[in-house]
This record gives structure tokens, C-alpha cells and sequence, in this order.
């Protein structure tokens, strides 16, 4: 491939200034356009739960009704805020003559010069400009990417990791405040978020994108598109050369793939997204001339959907299309493959001939992994179990989960193409002794899926999920509707998002009420030998 020709000027890094004065038919599409209705757990309601606590906590009135824009500070007015709260989306919320104005990248006691965007009825929203006075907390050295402060992508790369970690825990705690509609008794303590041992250079997929033009296909001398991610709060594409939080193979494919399309433009017919996937390839290497031998690994950056991909976590080799689901990031992925799989032991209480009560961590018999994938969790933490269970919608990633576990030696599981909703119809294992691993879409379950794990009743349950406000609606679900003799045993965060807004939640519960199960017979004294 040649080498790429010099960018244009359009494509410089640098932050896009908003369009002061959108053309007239751009403001009629704006008023046109239907307001989208709020999705439970997404970001608009985050953001909103966050807005009206911050209303309390400073006693300010609520936004009058009918909204009225009259007094407040003109579109595109620059103004001086201080930072009062970091929402769980991410953004510093600040008050202005009684009225919540969010501003991206900036945190509690930053004073900050922000760009006025627009008014909403509960809010306004900004666009960061410059910081005045620093939070204590703020430390721009720790900035690693050019692009911060425009891309949408990191919000937090100011912030010390352990300060990360910590906002996190209190991100999971709200989400459990104002989205599991629970008795905050009936829930423990949230737990330290676990920390990724790699803050950088972590995500194996990266997906940069570019608009095509209004009409037809590109065409030879076109000029090149932004290609890269969101600007953010914008409708619009910021051109990227780079990423860190990349792993570094991907790093050098985001510049292959960028010299690929300028070359190759004519032949888009619309825009595009590029996908970028690290694969991982082990050989054993001869060391010494005694033979002594050494694995060592070679990373691909794979951009084809259909291509496979493979990852390695401790021993075990898993082989996915790249275009599907597997966890971004990799480095943390044994410690919280160890994590989960320990969850799914459940306290059993023995009696001893002399009346001496001793609980033990028993691992169940079985274990249904619901939305499992390509097979991470039930062949991570089931190989060791009686029987275990695996359902996916998606058939492909049940045909790559069932050539998992045959490639990494697992003989006890056995995988279901189909809806969880419709999981347990099929499965005969006792919930007694059966744990059950949900890690479903960001948009959590269904409630026929919850009924029917209601009716199952198993006695552990570990709930995965990307999106911990629809976990904590979940949760609420199942203590709320049926499920109040589950116990919930513990909350917590994996951070496998560094530098940006996101965590991993995992919540385990425990069923109670029907009191102290027996040992199974086939369980030893020391069952947690097990697994
Ligand atoms: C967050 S991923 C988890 C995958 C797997 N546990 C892992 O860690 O690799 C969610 C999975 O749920 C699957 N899924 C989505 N809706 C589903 C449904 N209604 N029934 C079963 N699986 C579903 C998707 O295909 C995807 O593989």
C-alpha cells in the first residue's frame, strides 16, 4: 500500500467549532423532529435522575412548566460555572441562577468556561471551552490522547485512576438509589470497583466510522471524510489518526485502515464503519539450543466481520466471528472470570453430631449461563460442574461456543440457539442445586425471562451487566415480584471500560427463605475443592 496522502485541511484534530448560525432548513429539521422517548437505563434518564437529585441537594425549585427561555443566557454565550457533581453519564453538572447546566469533561469544583448550547426544560447543556480554576482532584498531565476534550469517547482521562474507581462505586450505588425501586436495607454495601490492571491500550475492538456523501457514492477526488468517532455532543464524525486506550495493534490498524479508505474511496457507496478486532495467535518457540521451548504470541488486527477472531484467557483459547460480541477488554478478564465463578458457590450450613452448625461455600451442581455468548462463562466457570447449560439468541455464537468447548476439553456442557426468555422451558436441572449467570444485552431482561427465573428459583443467581441501571431495575424486578427470599449478597463494579464513564456491574443473590438446603450427597466437606 502507498503511503497516504497528506490529510486535508479539514481534517485537522482540532476541536470543531459549532456552526453559530445553522442554515434555515437545518433549524426546521430541529423543530421537526419527534422528541425520543425515554429509554429506562439510558443515558437521557441517567442523566435526568442525576439532574433532579442535584435540584434537591441544592434546594432550587424545580424547572418551571411551560418552559420558557426567557432570562437565560443566550445560545453560543460563554459562561464561568463551577462544578457541583459528576453525573453517572460522565459530564460535570453545574447551577446557573437556579437552573442544572451540564458540561462534558469537567469535574466537582472545577470552574470551567463553557459555551452555552441549548436550553432544555429540566436542563442546559454546554460545550467545555477551557477550565479557569482546577478541582484538586484534576490532573491534565494525566491526559494521553490528543483528542480529549472533543471525542466522545473517554470522559475521565483527568481523573487519577483510583478516583475513577471510586466515582464508579458511586455510579453503581445511584443507579441502585434511583433505578431498583428496592429498600436500601435490603441491599449491602456496594463493593470496591475492580480496577483493569491495563488503564490504557486495553479495548481489543474499535469501530471508527465516516458519513458518506448526501447523494450517490463518492467519487474519484472526492475530498477524504472525518473517519474516526463522535465529536462530542455533536452530530458529527471527528477525524482520528489514533486511539490509546487501543491495544497497540490496534493502534497501528486504525492507520492501515484509514490509509485503505483514502485509497479506496471511490469504491464506498455510502459511509462506513470499520471494524478492528485484535486476534491473538500462540506459538511455541524453541529457546535454547537444548530444546527448551517458550509460547509466545502474535497479535493481528482483524477488520473483516466474518473473519475469526481468537483470544486467550489464562489457558483457554476462544475462536468468535469478529464481527460478534466478546468482552473488549482482555486484560481483565481472568481475575474477573475468577470472580464470577467463585460467586457462583453458595453457603451451605451442616450439622455436626454434636449440634455444631459450619457454613461452607458449595458449588452447585449445575449452572445455566443465560445470554452466554460464545461460551466465556460456561466454559470458564462451569468445567469443573456436574452439568452446565449455555443460551444465546444468536446462532452463530452458539456454534462457535460449542467448538469452544470442544477445543478447550469441556465434556459437561451442552449450548441452546434460542430466546433466555424461553430458557428454562428445556432445562431439568433442580434450581436447588443449579446457579445461573445473566449477562444480557445494555437493555437488561425481559420480564418473561425474570417470571420464568422466578419460577425456577435457583439457588444463586450471579447477574452480569454492562448497564447497571438496568441491572438495578432487574434487580428490583425479581425481590419486588416473587423473588423476595433471595438475599442479595453482593454489588460491585469491574472497571473494564478505563477512562470513560462505564462499568461492568455484578450482582449476586442468594435464595433464602425456603431455609438451610442439605448438602448435596455427592458434595465432600471441602466442596469449595470444587472448582
Ligand atoms: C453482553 S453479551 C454477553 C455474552 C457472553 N456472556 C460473554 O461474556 O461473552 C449478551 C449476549 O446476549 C445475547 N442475547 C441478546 N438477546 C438475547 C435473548 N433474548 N435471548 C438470548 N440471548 C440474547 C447476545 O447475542 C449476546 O451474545
Amino acid at each position: 500500500m502507498s503511503a497516504p496522502p497528506p490529510l486535508p485541511p479539514n481534517t485537522h484534530p482540532q476541536r470543531r467549532q459549532r456552526n453559530e448560525n445553522p442554515p434555515r432548513n437545518q433549524k426546521r429539521r430541529r423543530l421537526e423532529r419527534a422528541p425520543k422517548p425515554v429509554k429506562e437505563g439510558g443515558t437521557e434518564e441517567v442523566l435526568q435522575a442525576d439532574i433532579s437529585s442535584l435540584i434537591s441537594t441544592l434546594g432550587l425549585s424545580p424547572p418551571e412548566t411551560p418552559f420558557s427561555e426567557q432570562g437565560l443566557p443566550p445560545k453560543f454565550t460563554e459562561i464561568e460555572l463551577t462544578i457541583k457533581m459528576l453525573s453517572s453519564t460522565g459530564d460535570g453538572l453545574a447551577e446557573h441562577s437556579g437552573r442544572i447546566y451540564v458540561v462534558p469533561f469537567s469535574i466537582p469544583e472545577d470552574i470551567v468556561i463553557a459555551k452555552v448550547i441549548r436550553h432544555t426544560p429540566t436542563h442546559s447543556v454546554t460545550d467545555f471551552l477551557s477550565v479557569k480554576s482546577p478541582s484538586q482532584d484534576r490532573d491534565d498531565s494525566l491526559i494521553s490522547c490528543k483528542y480529549f476534550n472533543t471525542c466522545s469517547g473517554c470522559q475521565f482521562q483527568m481523573l487519577p485512576y483510583a478516583k475513577q474507581l471510586e466515582h464508579k462505586r458511586n455510579v453503581i450505588q445511584k443507579a441502585y438509589d434511583n433505578f431498583s425501586n428496592l429498600d436500601p436495607k435490603l441491599l449491602p454495601s456496594i463493593g470496591d470497583t475492580v480496577g483493569s490492571p491495563l488503564q490504557y491500550g486495553y479495548r481489543t475492538k474499535l469501530t471508527p466510522h465516516f458519513d458518506g456523501p448526501r447523494r450517490g457514492g463518492f467519487k474519484a477526488g472526492d475530498p477524504i471524510p472525518d473517519i474516526g468517532f463522535m465529536v462530542k455532543g455533536q452530530r458529527q464524525v471527528l477525524d482520528i489518526e489514533d486511539c490509546p486506550i487501543g491495544t497497540e495493534i490496534l493502534r497501528k490498524g486504525i492507520k492501515t485502515a484509514r490509509n485503505y479508505v483514502q485509497e479506496n474511496l471511490h469504491t464506498y457507496k455510502r459511509g462506513a464503519t470499520i471494524l478492528l478486532r485484535e486476534s491473538t495467535t500462540r506459538r511455541l518457540r524453541e529457546e535454547s539450543e537444548e530444546g527448551n521451548t517458550k509460547w509466545v504470541e502474535e497479535k493481528e488486527c482483524i477488520t473483516d466481520n466474518n473473519a475469526q477472531t481468537t483470544e486467550y484467557i489464562g489457558d483457554y483459547k476462544f475462536v468468535n466471528p469478529a464481527g460478534a460480541f466478546f468482552q473488549n477488554n482482555n486484560s481483565i478478564l481472568p481475575a474477573f472470570t475468577d470472580y464470577v465463578r467463585s460467586k457462583l458457590h453458595y453457603p451451605v450450613v451442616t450439622t455436626s453430631p454434636d449440634g455444631a452448625k459450619t457454613t461452607v461455600s458449595t458449588p452447585p451442581k449445575y449452572l445455566v449461563d443465560a445470554y452466554c455468548g460464545s461460551g466465556l462463562f460456561t466454559i470458564l466457570c462451569g468445567k469443573d460442574l456436574t452439568s452446565v447449560i449455555g443460551v444465546d439468541i444468536a446462532a452463530d455464537s452458539i456454534a462457535y461456543a460449542s467448538s469452544n468447548a470442544a477445543a478447550n476439553n469441556i465434556k459437561n456442557a451442552r449450548f441452546i440457539a434460542g430466546n433466555a426468555e424461553k430458557i428454562f422451558e428445556s432445562i431439568d436441572f433442580p434450581g436447588t442445586e443449579t446457579s445461573v449467570i445473566i449477562d444480557p444485552p445494555r437493555k437488561g431482561c425481559d420480564k418473561l425471562f425474570l417470571n420464568q427465573l422466578l419460577e425456577f428459583k435457583p439457588k444463586r443467581v450471579v447477574y452480569v451487566s454492562c448497564n447497571v441501571h438496568t441491572q438495578a431495575r432487574d434487580l428490583g424486578y425479581i425481590l419486588n415480584e416473587g423473588g423476595s427470599g433471595y438475599r442479595v449478597d453482593e454489588i460491585r463494579g469491574f472497571d473494564f471500560f478505563p477512562q470513560t464513564h462505564h462499568v461492568e456491574g455484578v450482582a449476586v443473590l442468594t435464595w433464602v427463605s425456603e431455609g438451610i438446603i442439605s448438602l448435596p450427597d455427592d458434595v465432600n466437606d471441602k466442596p469449595g475443592d470444587r472448582l
